[in-house]
């Protein structure tokens, strides 16, 4: 095998002799918003869905995978709905944090599947990750945990609204997830509800991106596609080592939520401003908002 192209050596992906690291978006937005279905349509108009998962460029992970595992009460308690998935005490959030740095350090990973059914991770059903050029976790609270926010190098929220999300969690849970209409809606009136307004709604000042209305909003997923396209061309042209995401990490920096162009490249210059001249231009309220400014692009 060709030396200079080998896919993965001591759990490194290596392309053309160089480590790939990937650019991570995090994706976060309440129970039912349409983070995975935004995620799926991003990786659809990118042309992902129908490539090998070791030949993609763009892989998406859910936060699901890394909630912990339950003691044996805690079990029994989930059965009967009484258990508080919406806190942020549910996650393991070391595990996600060491899980999102060894996908930076360009190292494979593998992750357990989650199963909602029985409430529990299944660690037999691992599913591997490779870096690829852009990695999309998707969650309730990926934003919450300072450490692993400052680890996204751009940061989506989905925004929809809570009539919108209950409507669409009441059937999908009762038809994917095993349960019944009274243990839905009582969980959600017990633990959903409060917990995405004290943990996940307020984490919404952290996106530099808002997704209102989630997948309908075909102009943003547009952008966001966009913008990630401009980035894997630049990528196939230069490599990862002169990624743009450290380059806008040169060119882009926002003390106070302003864009300052300084010293990066001038290919990040046009990505980025193609992404906001788009955004400019259209003129209907609501379909993106700019909230700070890609204050966390890049390192
Ligand atoms: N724009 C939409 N229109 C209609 N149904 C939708 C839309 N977006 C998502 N759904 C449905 O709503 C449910 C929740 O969507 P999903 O993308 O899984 O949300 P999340 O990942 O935020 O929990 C799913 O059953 C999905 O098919
Ligand atoms: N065993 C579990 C684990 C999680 N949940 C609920 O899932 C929601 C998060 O997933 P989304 O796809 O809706 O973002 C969260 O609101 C938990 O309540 C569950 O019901 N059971």
């Amino acid at each position: 095998m060709d030396s200079t192209n080998i896919p993965s050596l001591n759990n490194l992906k290596i392309e053309n002799g160089e480590i790939k690291t990937p650019f991570l978006i995090g994706v976060a937005g309440g129970t039912a918003s349409g983070k995975s279905t935004v995620c799926k349509r991003i990786m659809e108009q990118l042309g992902q869905t129908e490539m090998d998962q070791e030949q993609r460029q763009v892989v998406c992970i859910s936060q699901d995978s890394f909630y912990r595992d339950l003691t044996a009460a805690e079990e029994a308690k989930a059965k009967k709905g009484l258990f508080n998935f919406d806190h942020p005490d549910a996650f393991n959030e070391e595990l996600m944090y060491n899980t999102l740095t060894m996908l930076l350090k360009g190292k494979i990973v593998e992750i357990p599947t989650y199963d909602y059914r029985t409430n529990s991770l299944i660690h037999d059903k691992k599913q591997t990750i490779y870096p690829a050029d852009v990695v999309l976790f998707e969650g309730i609270l990926v934003f919450y945990f300072p450490q692993i926010r400052d680890l996204f190098h751009m940061k989506l929220f989905v925004d929809t609204d809570s009539d919108t999300r209950l409507a669409r969690r009441v059937p999908r849970d009762i038809k994917e997830r095993g349960r019944d209409l009274d243990q839905v809606l009582n969980q959600y009136m017990t633990f959903v509800k409060p917990a995405f307004e004290e943990f996940c709604s307020p984490t919404k000042k952290f996106a530099d991106v808002i997704i209102p209305r989630g997948a309908d909003n075909t102009v943003a997923i547009h952008l966001i596609v966009q913008h990630i396209q401009d980035f894997l061309d630049d990528r196939s042209k230069h490599g990862s080592s002169t990624s743009l995401a450290i380059k806008m990490s040169n060119c882009v920096t926002s003390e106070n939520g302003q864009l300052m162009i300084g010293g990066g490249g001038g290919d990040a210059f046009r990505a980025l401003r193609r992404f906001s001249t788009l955004c400019k231009e259209i003129s209907t309220e609501g379909n993106v908002f700019f909230e700070r400014n890609f204050r966390n692009f890049g390192h």
